[in-house]
């Protein structure tokens, strides 16, 4: 068990505080000799940094990357890579008011009756800044996946925010980095703006559902029953602050379907088995299909609202909590570049966990061509 690292062979390491002097991830097991720099990395934070549109946070943090050490003249070494990335717009003075209370709906209250003591300033640990550094190890993870399945490709949005949902029949991927809510749908962006504009103003925050999904994933990632690539993904997602509920494929409406429904057909095709549909979400009996691996996670409403919410001080007697400062009236808006960061970091650990189970980055039996008898 370790409190603040996932992966198995790929491994992540998150510290810091959102008004510490810094954050990080340190990342071990990177397969050496793999290009990276700075700026591979930060090509990745600069889409989840704060304060890039109205509908975002207004803490002006750069995000800024350091690679401290595990790279030599451009290339990875194999050895621990240390990512740090300072603070710079902290407001503590936002926070005085909590100092003796908890925000109903946040890790306040359960981070005070665990340590018994915290540290409240922009919520420390619980703090959705932590996510910069999953999405600074994710852009590794995906630098080595380049080197070692070249054809995944992963793609994460908005496909809902509160009650609205996109329209299905209008989804255009090519919408995603038109719009500040990642979302592919021209027309939800423009009315999502509208109605989380009154949501600001009105003090009040919104939830969000955010797809992922991974192209060009190999079969044979994962293993069967308590390794289940799909036990992984759920777990690297639900581990993201304010998530609530993650599902794969047709995830809980599978419970509606008739097996009939859900049996996704199978025809050959000129490479290989090909699906008619995707209920399965790429994943059968924890193991990848080859289709596309496809996650949905949802995002509870950020908690530090503007409206006064009743709670209760340490003592125990009755208060009221206006959160004050600078929020997201949505922050799964910000979830998706972190998202896909998971699903890179998951990926990669389970192509190297295959790699050293078998000897092989891709299937072993390949069906019309080698497949054992
Ligand atoms: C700074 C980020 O998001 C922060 C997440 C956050 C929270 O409570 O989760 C509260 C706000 O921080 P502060 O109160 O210090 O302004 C957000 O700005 C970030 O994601 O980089």
């Amino acid at each position: 068990m370790s409190f603040n690292t996932f992966g198995h062979l790929f491994r992540v390491t998150t510290w810091g505080e959102s008004h510490g002097p810094a954050l990080g991830a340190t990342v071990d097991g990177c397969p050496p000799g793999v290009a990276l720099d700075a700026g591979m990395i930060q090509h990745w934070l600069d889409r989840r940094k704060p304060g890039q549109n109205r509908h975002t946070t207004q803490r002006r943090e750069p995000d800024t990357v350091e690679i401290l050490s595990g790279v030599y003249e451009g290339r990875t070494t194999g050895t621990p890579i240390q990512l740090m990335i300072r603070n710079v717009d902290q407001r503590s003075k936002d926070y005085g008011n909590i100092l003796d209370t908890f925000r109903p709906g946040h890790a306040d209250i359960t981070y005070f009756q665990k340590y018994g003591l915290r540290d409240p300033r922009g919520g420390g640990r619980s703090s959705a800044r932590e996510t910069a550094a999953r999405v600074a190890a994710g852009a590794i993870a995906r630098e080595v996946l380049k080197t070692l399945a070249p054809n995944v490709t992963i793609t994460g949005y908005m496909v809902q925010m509160g009650p609205h949902q996109i329209d299905r029949s209008r989804f255009d991927l090519a919408q995603i980095d038109r719009n500040p809510f990642w979302v592919p749908d021209a027309q939800a962006a423009e009315d999502w703006a509208s109605a989380l504009d009154q949501i600001r103003k009105d003090g009040n925050s919104v939830g969000a559902m955010i797809e992922v999904v991974a192209a060009g994933v190999p079969a044979g990632l994962g293993a069967p029953i308590y390794a289940k690539l799909d036990t992984e993904l759920a777990a690297a997602m639900m581990s993201i602050n304010a998530v609530k509920g993650v599902e794969i494929g047709a995830g809980m409406a599978a419970a509606s379907l008739t097996g009939v429904e859900n049996a996704d057909e199978i025809e050959m095709g000129a490479d290989g088995p090909h699906y008619r549909t995707n209920k399965a979400g790429g994943i059968l009996g924890g193991i990848s299909t080859g289709q596309d691996v496809v996650v949905r996670f949802a995002i509870k409403p950020t908690s530090s609202i503007h409206t006064p919410r009743a709670s209760v001080t340490r003592a125990g007697e009755a208060t009221e909590v206006v959160t004050k400062g600078r929020h997201d009236p949505c922050v799964g808006i910000r979830a998706v570049p972190v998202g896909e960061a998971m699903m890179a970091c998951v990926l990669l650990d389970q192509l190297l966990l295959h790699r050293a189970q078998t000897g092989a980055t891709g299937p072993v039996a390949e069906i019309g061509k080698n497949a054992p008898e």
